[in-house]
């Protein structure tokens, strides 16, 4: 990464220069929840890359049509309009800050509790057009989790194969949230070399289980591969995409790992649009490696979620979260990698 000098109201906001920013990586797998050996084909895309995409998922594409529309809606309506849902705290509209500890993107976003399978009351939803989209929405994703879930526990081989999937969407407790995010075009970037980008959403990990992502036909999103090159994912309308969050690699313990990726917005003439369901367990959910998955030593100590969460709620976006909860074992040998 090479940072640049840059103009004064792109403020704390990091440009990037990636080496071919743009250029799509084709090696993502996809995999067909239709097909035979998807529940083999989830473990194996998980492994390789943390990272994958679903088609053939049966998710209307009406239901994901309706809620775009409605998210171009809002996020085209006034700034006092969009202020009037904020500020995020962290439910609520946000601009360019994301979480509490100074990270920063050319982003807005809109980001929701969810509870059961809909909005939480709470949660401050402009329209009730947007909210009634975003439930219809919300209501598919935990279908969705709820079907990639147990692909993962029926490809490792861990009964029942509800086991992870309840802890997301078994549990009228479960801590799911929602996000929409706009990366609009940065005119900003004018003048500076074409490989520049911007960030929009910093690189890190998801903390929860799974994240389900889909977004408009706007490339930007990246991904780290396990020898820590940055790839170009390539947009698809017609797929979603699924993130291993850190808290599926504790439980796995490390078998799958957490995906560490970020959104870089560019000079095009396309806003980025993201809708983005990730799937938790209850605040009072234990997240230790699964017995039937502890071969040798486990990697972890055992926290909750809502142990976990809060702590995530202090740290920077790219910080290595799960570092805390490592056992000494592991810790050491991180340590003595580094110093190598
Ligand atoms: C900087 C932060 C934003 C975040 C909370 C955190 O302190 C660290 C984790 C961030 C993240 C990343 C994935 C999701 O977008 C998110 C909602 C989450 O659960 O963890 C965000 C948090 C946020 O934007 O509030
Ligand atoms: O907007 C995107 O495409 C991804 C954003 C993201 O990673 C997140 O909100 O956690
Ligand atoms: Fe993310």
């Amino acid at each position: 990464m090479v940072v640049l000098a840059k103009p004064a109201a792109l403020e704390q906001i990091t440009l990037l220069r990636t080496p071919e920013p743009w250029e799509s990586f084709s090696g993502i797998p996809a995999v067909d929840l239709s097909g035979p050996d998807a529940a083999a084909d989830v473990v194996r895309a998980c492994e390789r890359f943390g990272f994958f995409s679903v088609v053939n998922h049966g998710v209307p594409a009406g239901v994901v049509d309706r809620l775009e529309a409605e998210a171009v809606r809002f996020f085209a309506s006034s700034q006092a309009e969009k202020d009037a849902s904020g500020p995020a705290d962290p439910f609520g509209y946000g601009s360019k800050r994301i979480g509490r500890n100074g990270d920063m993107g050319w982003v807005e976003y809109l980001l929701l509790a969810i509870e059961r399978d809909a909005l939480s009351k709470a949660s401050p939803a402009p329209t009730s057009a947007l909210r009634d989209a975003i439930n219809a929405y919300v209501g598919a994703m935990r279908g969705l989790a709820r079907t990639v879930l147990e692909m993962v526990a029926e490809g490792l081989g861990v009964s029942p194969r509800g086991a992870l999937a309840d802890m997301v969407t078994g549990d009228v407790a479960s801590d799911q949230v929602f996000r929409l995010n706009h990366y609009p075009p940065c005119p900003l970037l004018q003048g500076l070399p074409p490989n520049c980008s911007v960030t929009g959403f910093g690189e890190h990990t998801d903390p929860q289980l799974v994240s389900i992502l889909h977004s408009n036909g706007t490339p930007g999103l990246q991904v780290a591969l396990h020898d820590g090159r940055w790839v170009s994912v390539p947009p698809n309308r017609d797929a979603f995409f699924v993130n291993v969050g850190d808290s599926l690699q504790v439980l796995t313990n490390g078998r799958l790992r957490s995906v560490r990726h970020r959104v870089v917005a560019g000079n095009g003439l396309k806003s980025r649009v993201s809708m983005i369901y990730f799937g938790g367990p209850p605040l009072a959910q234990r997240i230790a490696p699964l017995p039937q998955l502890l071969a040798g030593t486990p990697l972890y100590r055992e926290f909750t979620w809502g142990e976990y969460k809060k702590a995530a709620y202090r740290s920077r976006l790219g910080d290595n979260r799960l570092a805390p909860f490592e056992t000494p074992l592991v810790a050491m040998a991180h340590a003595d990698h580094h110093r190598s």
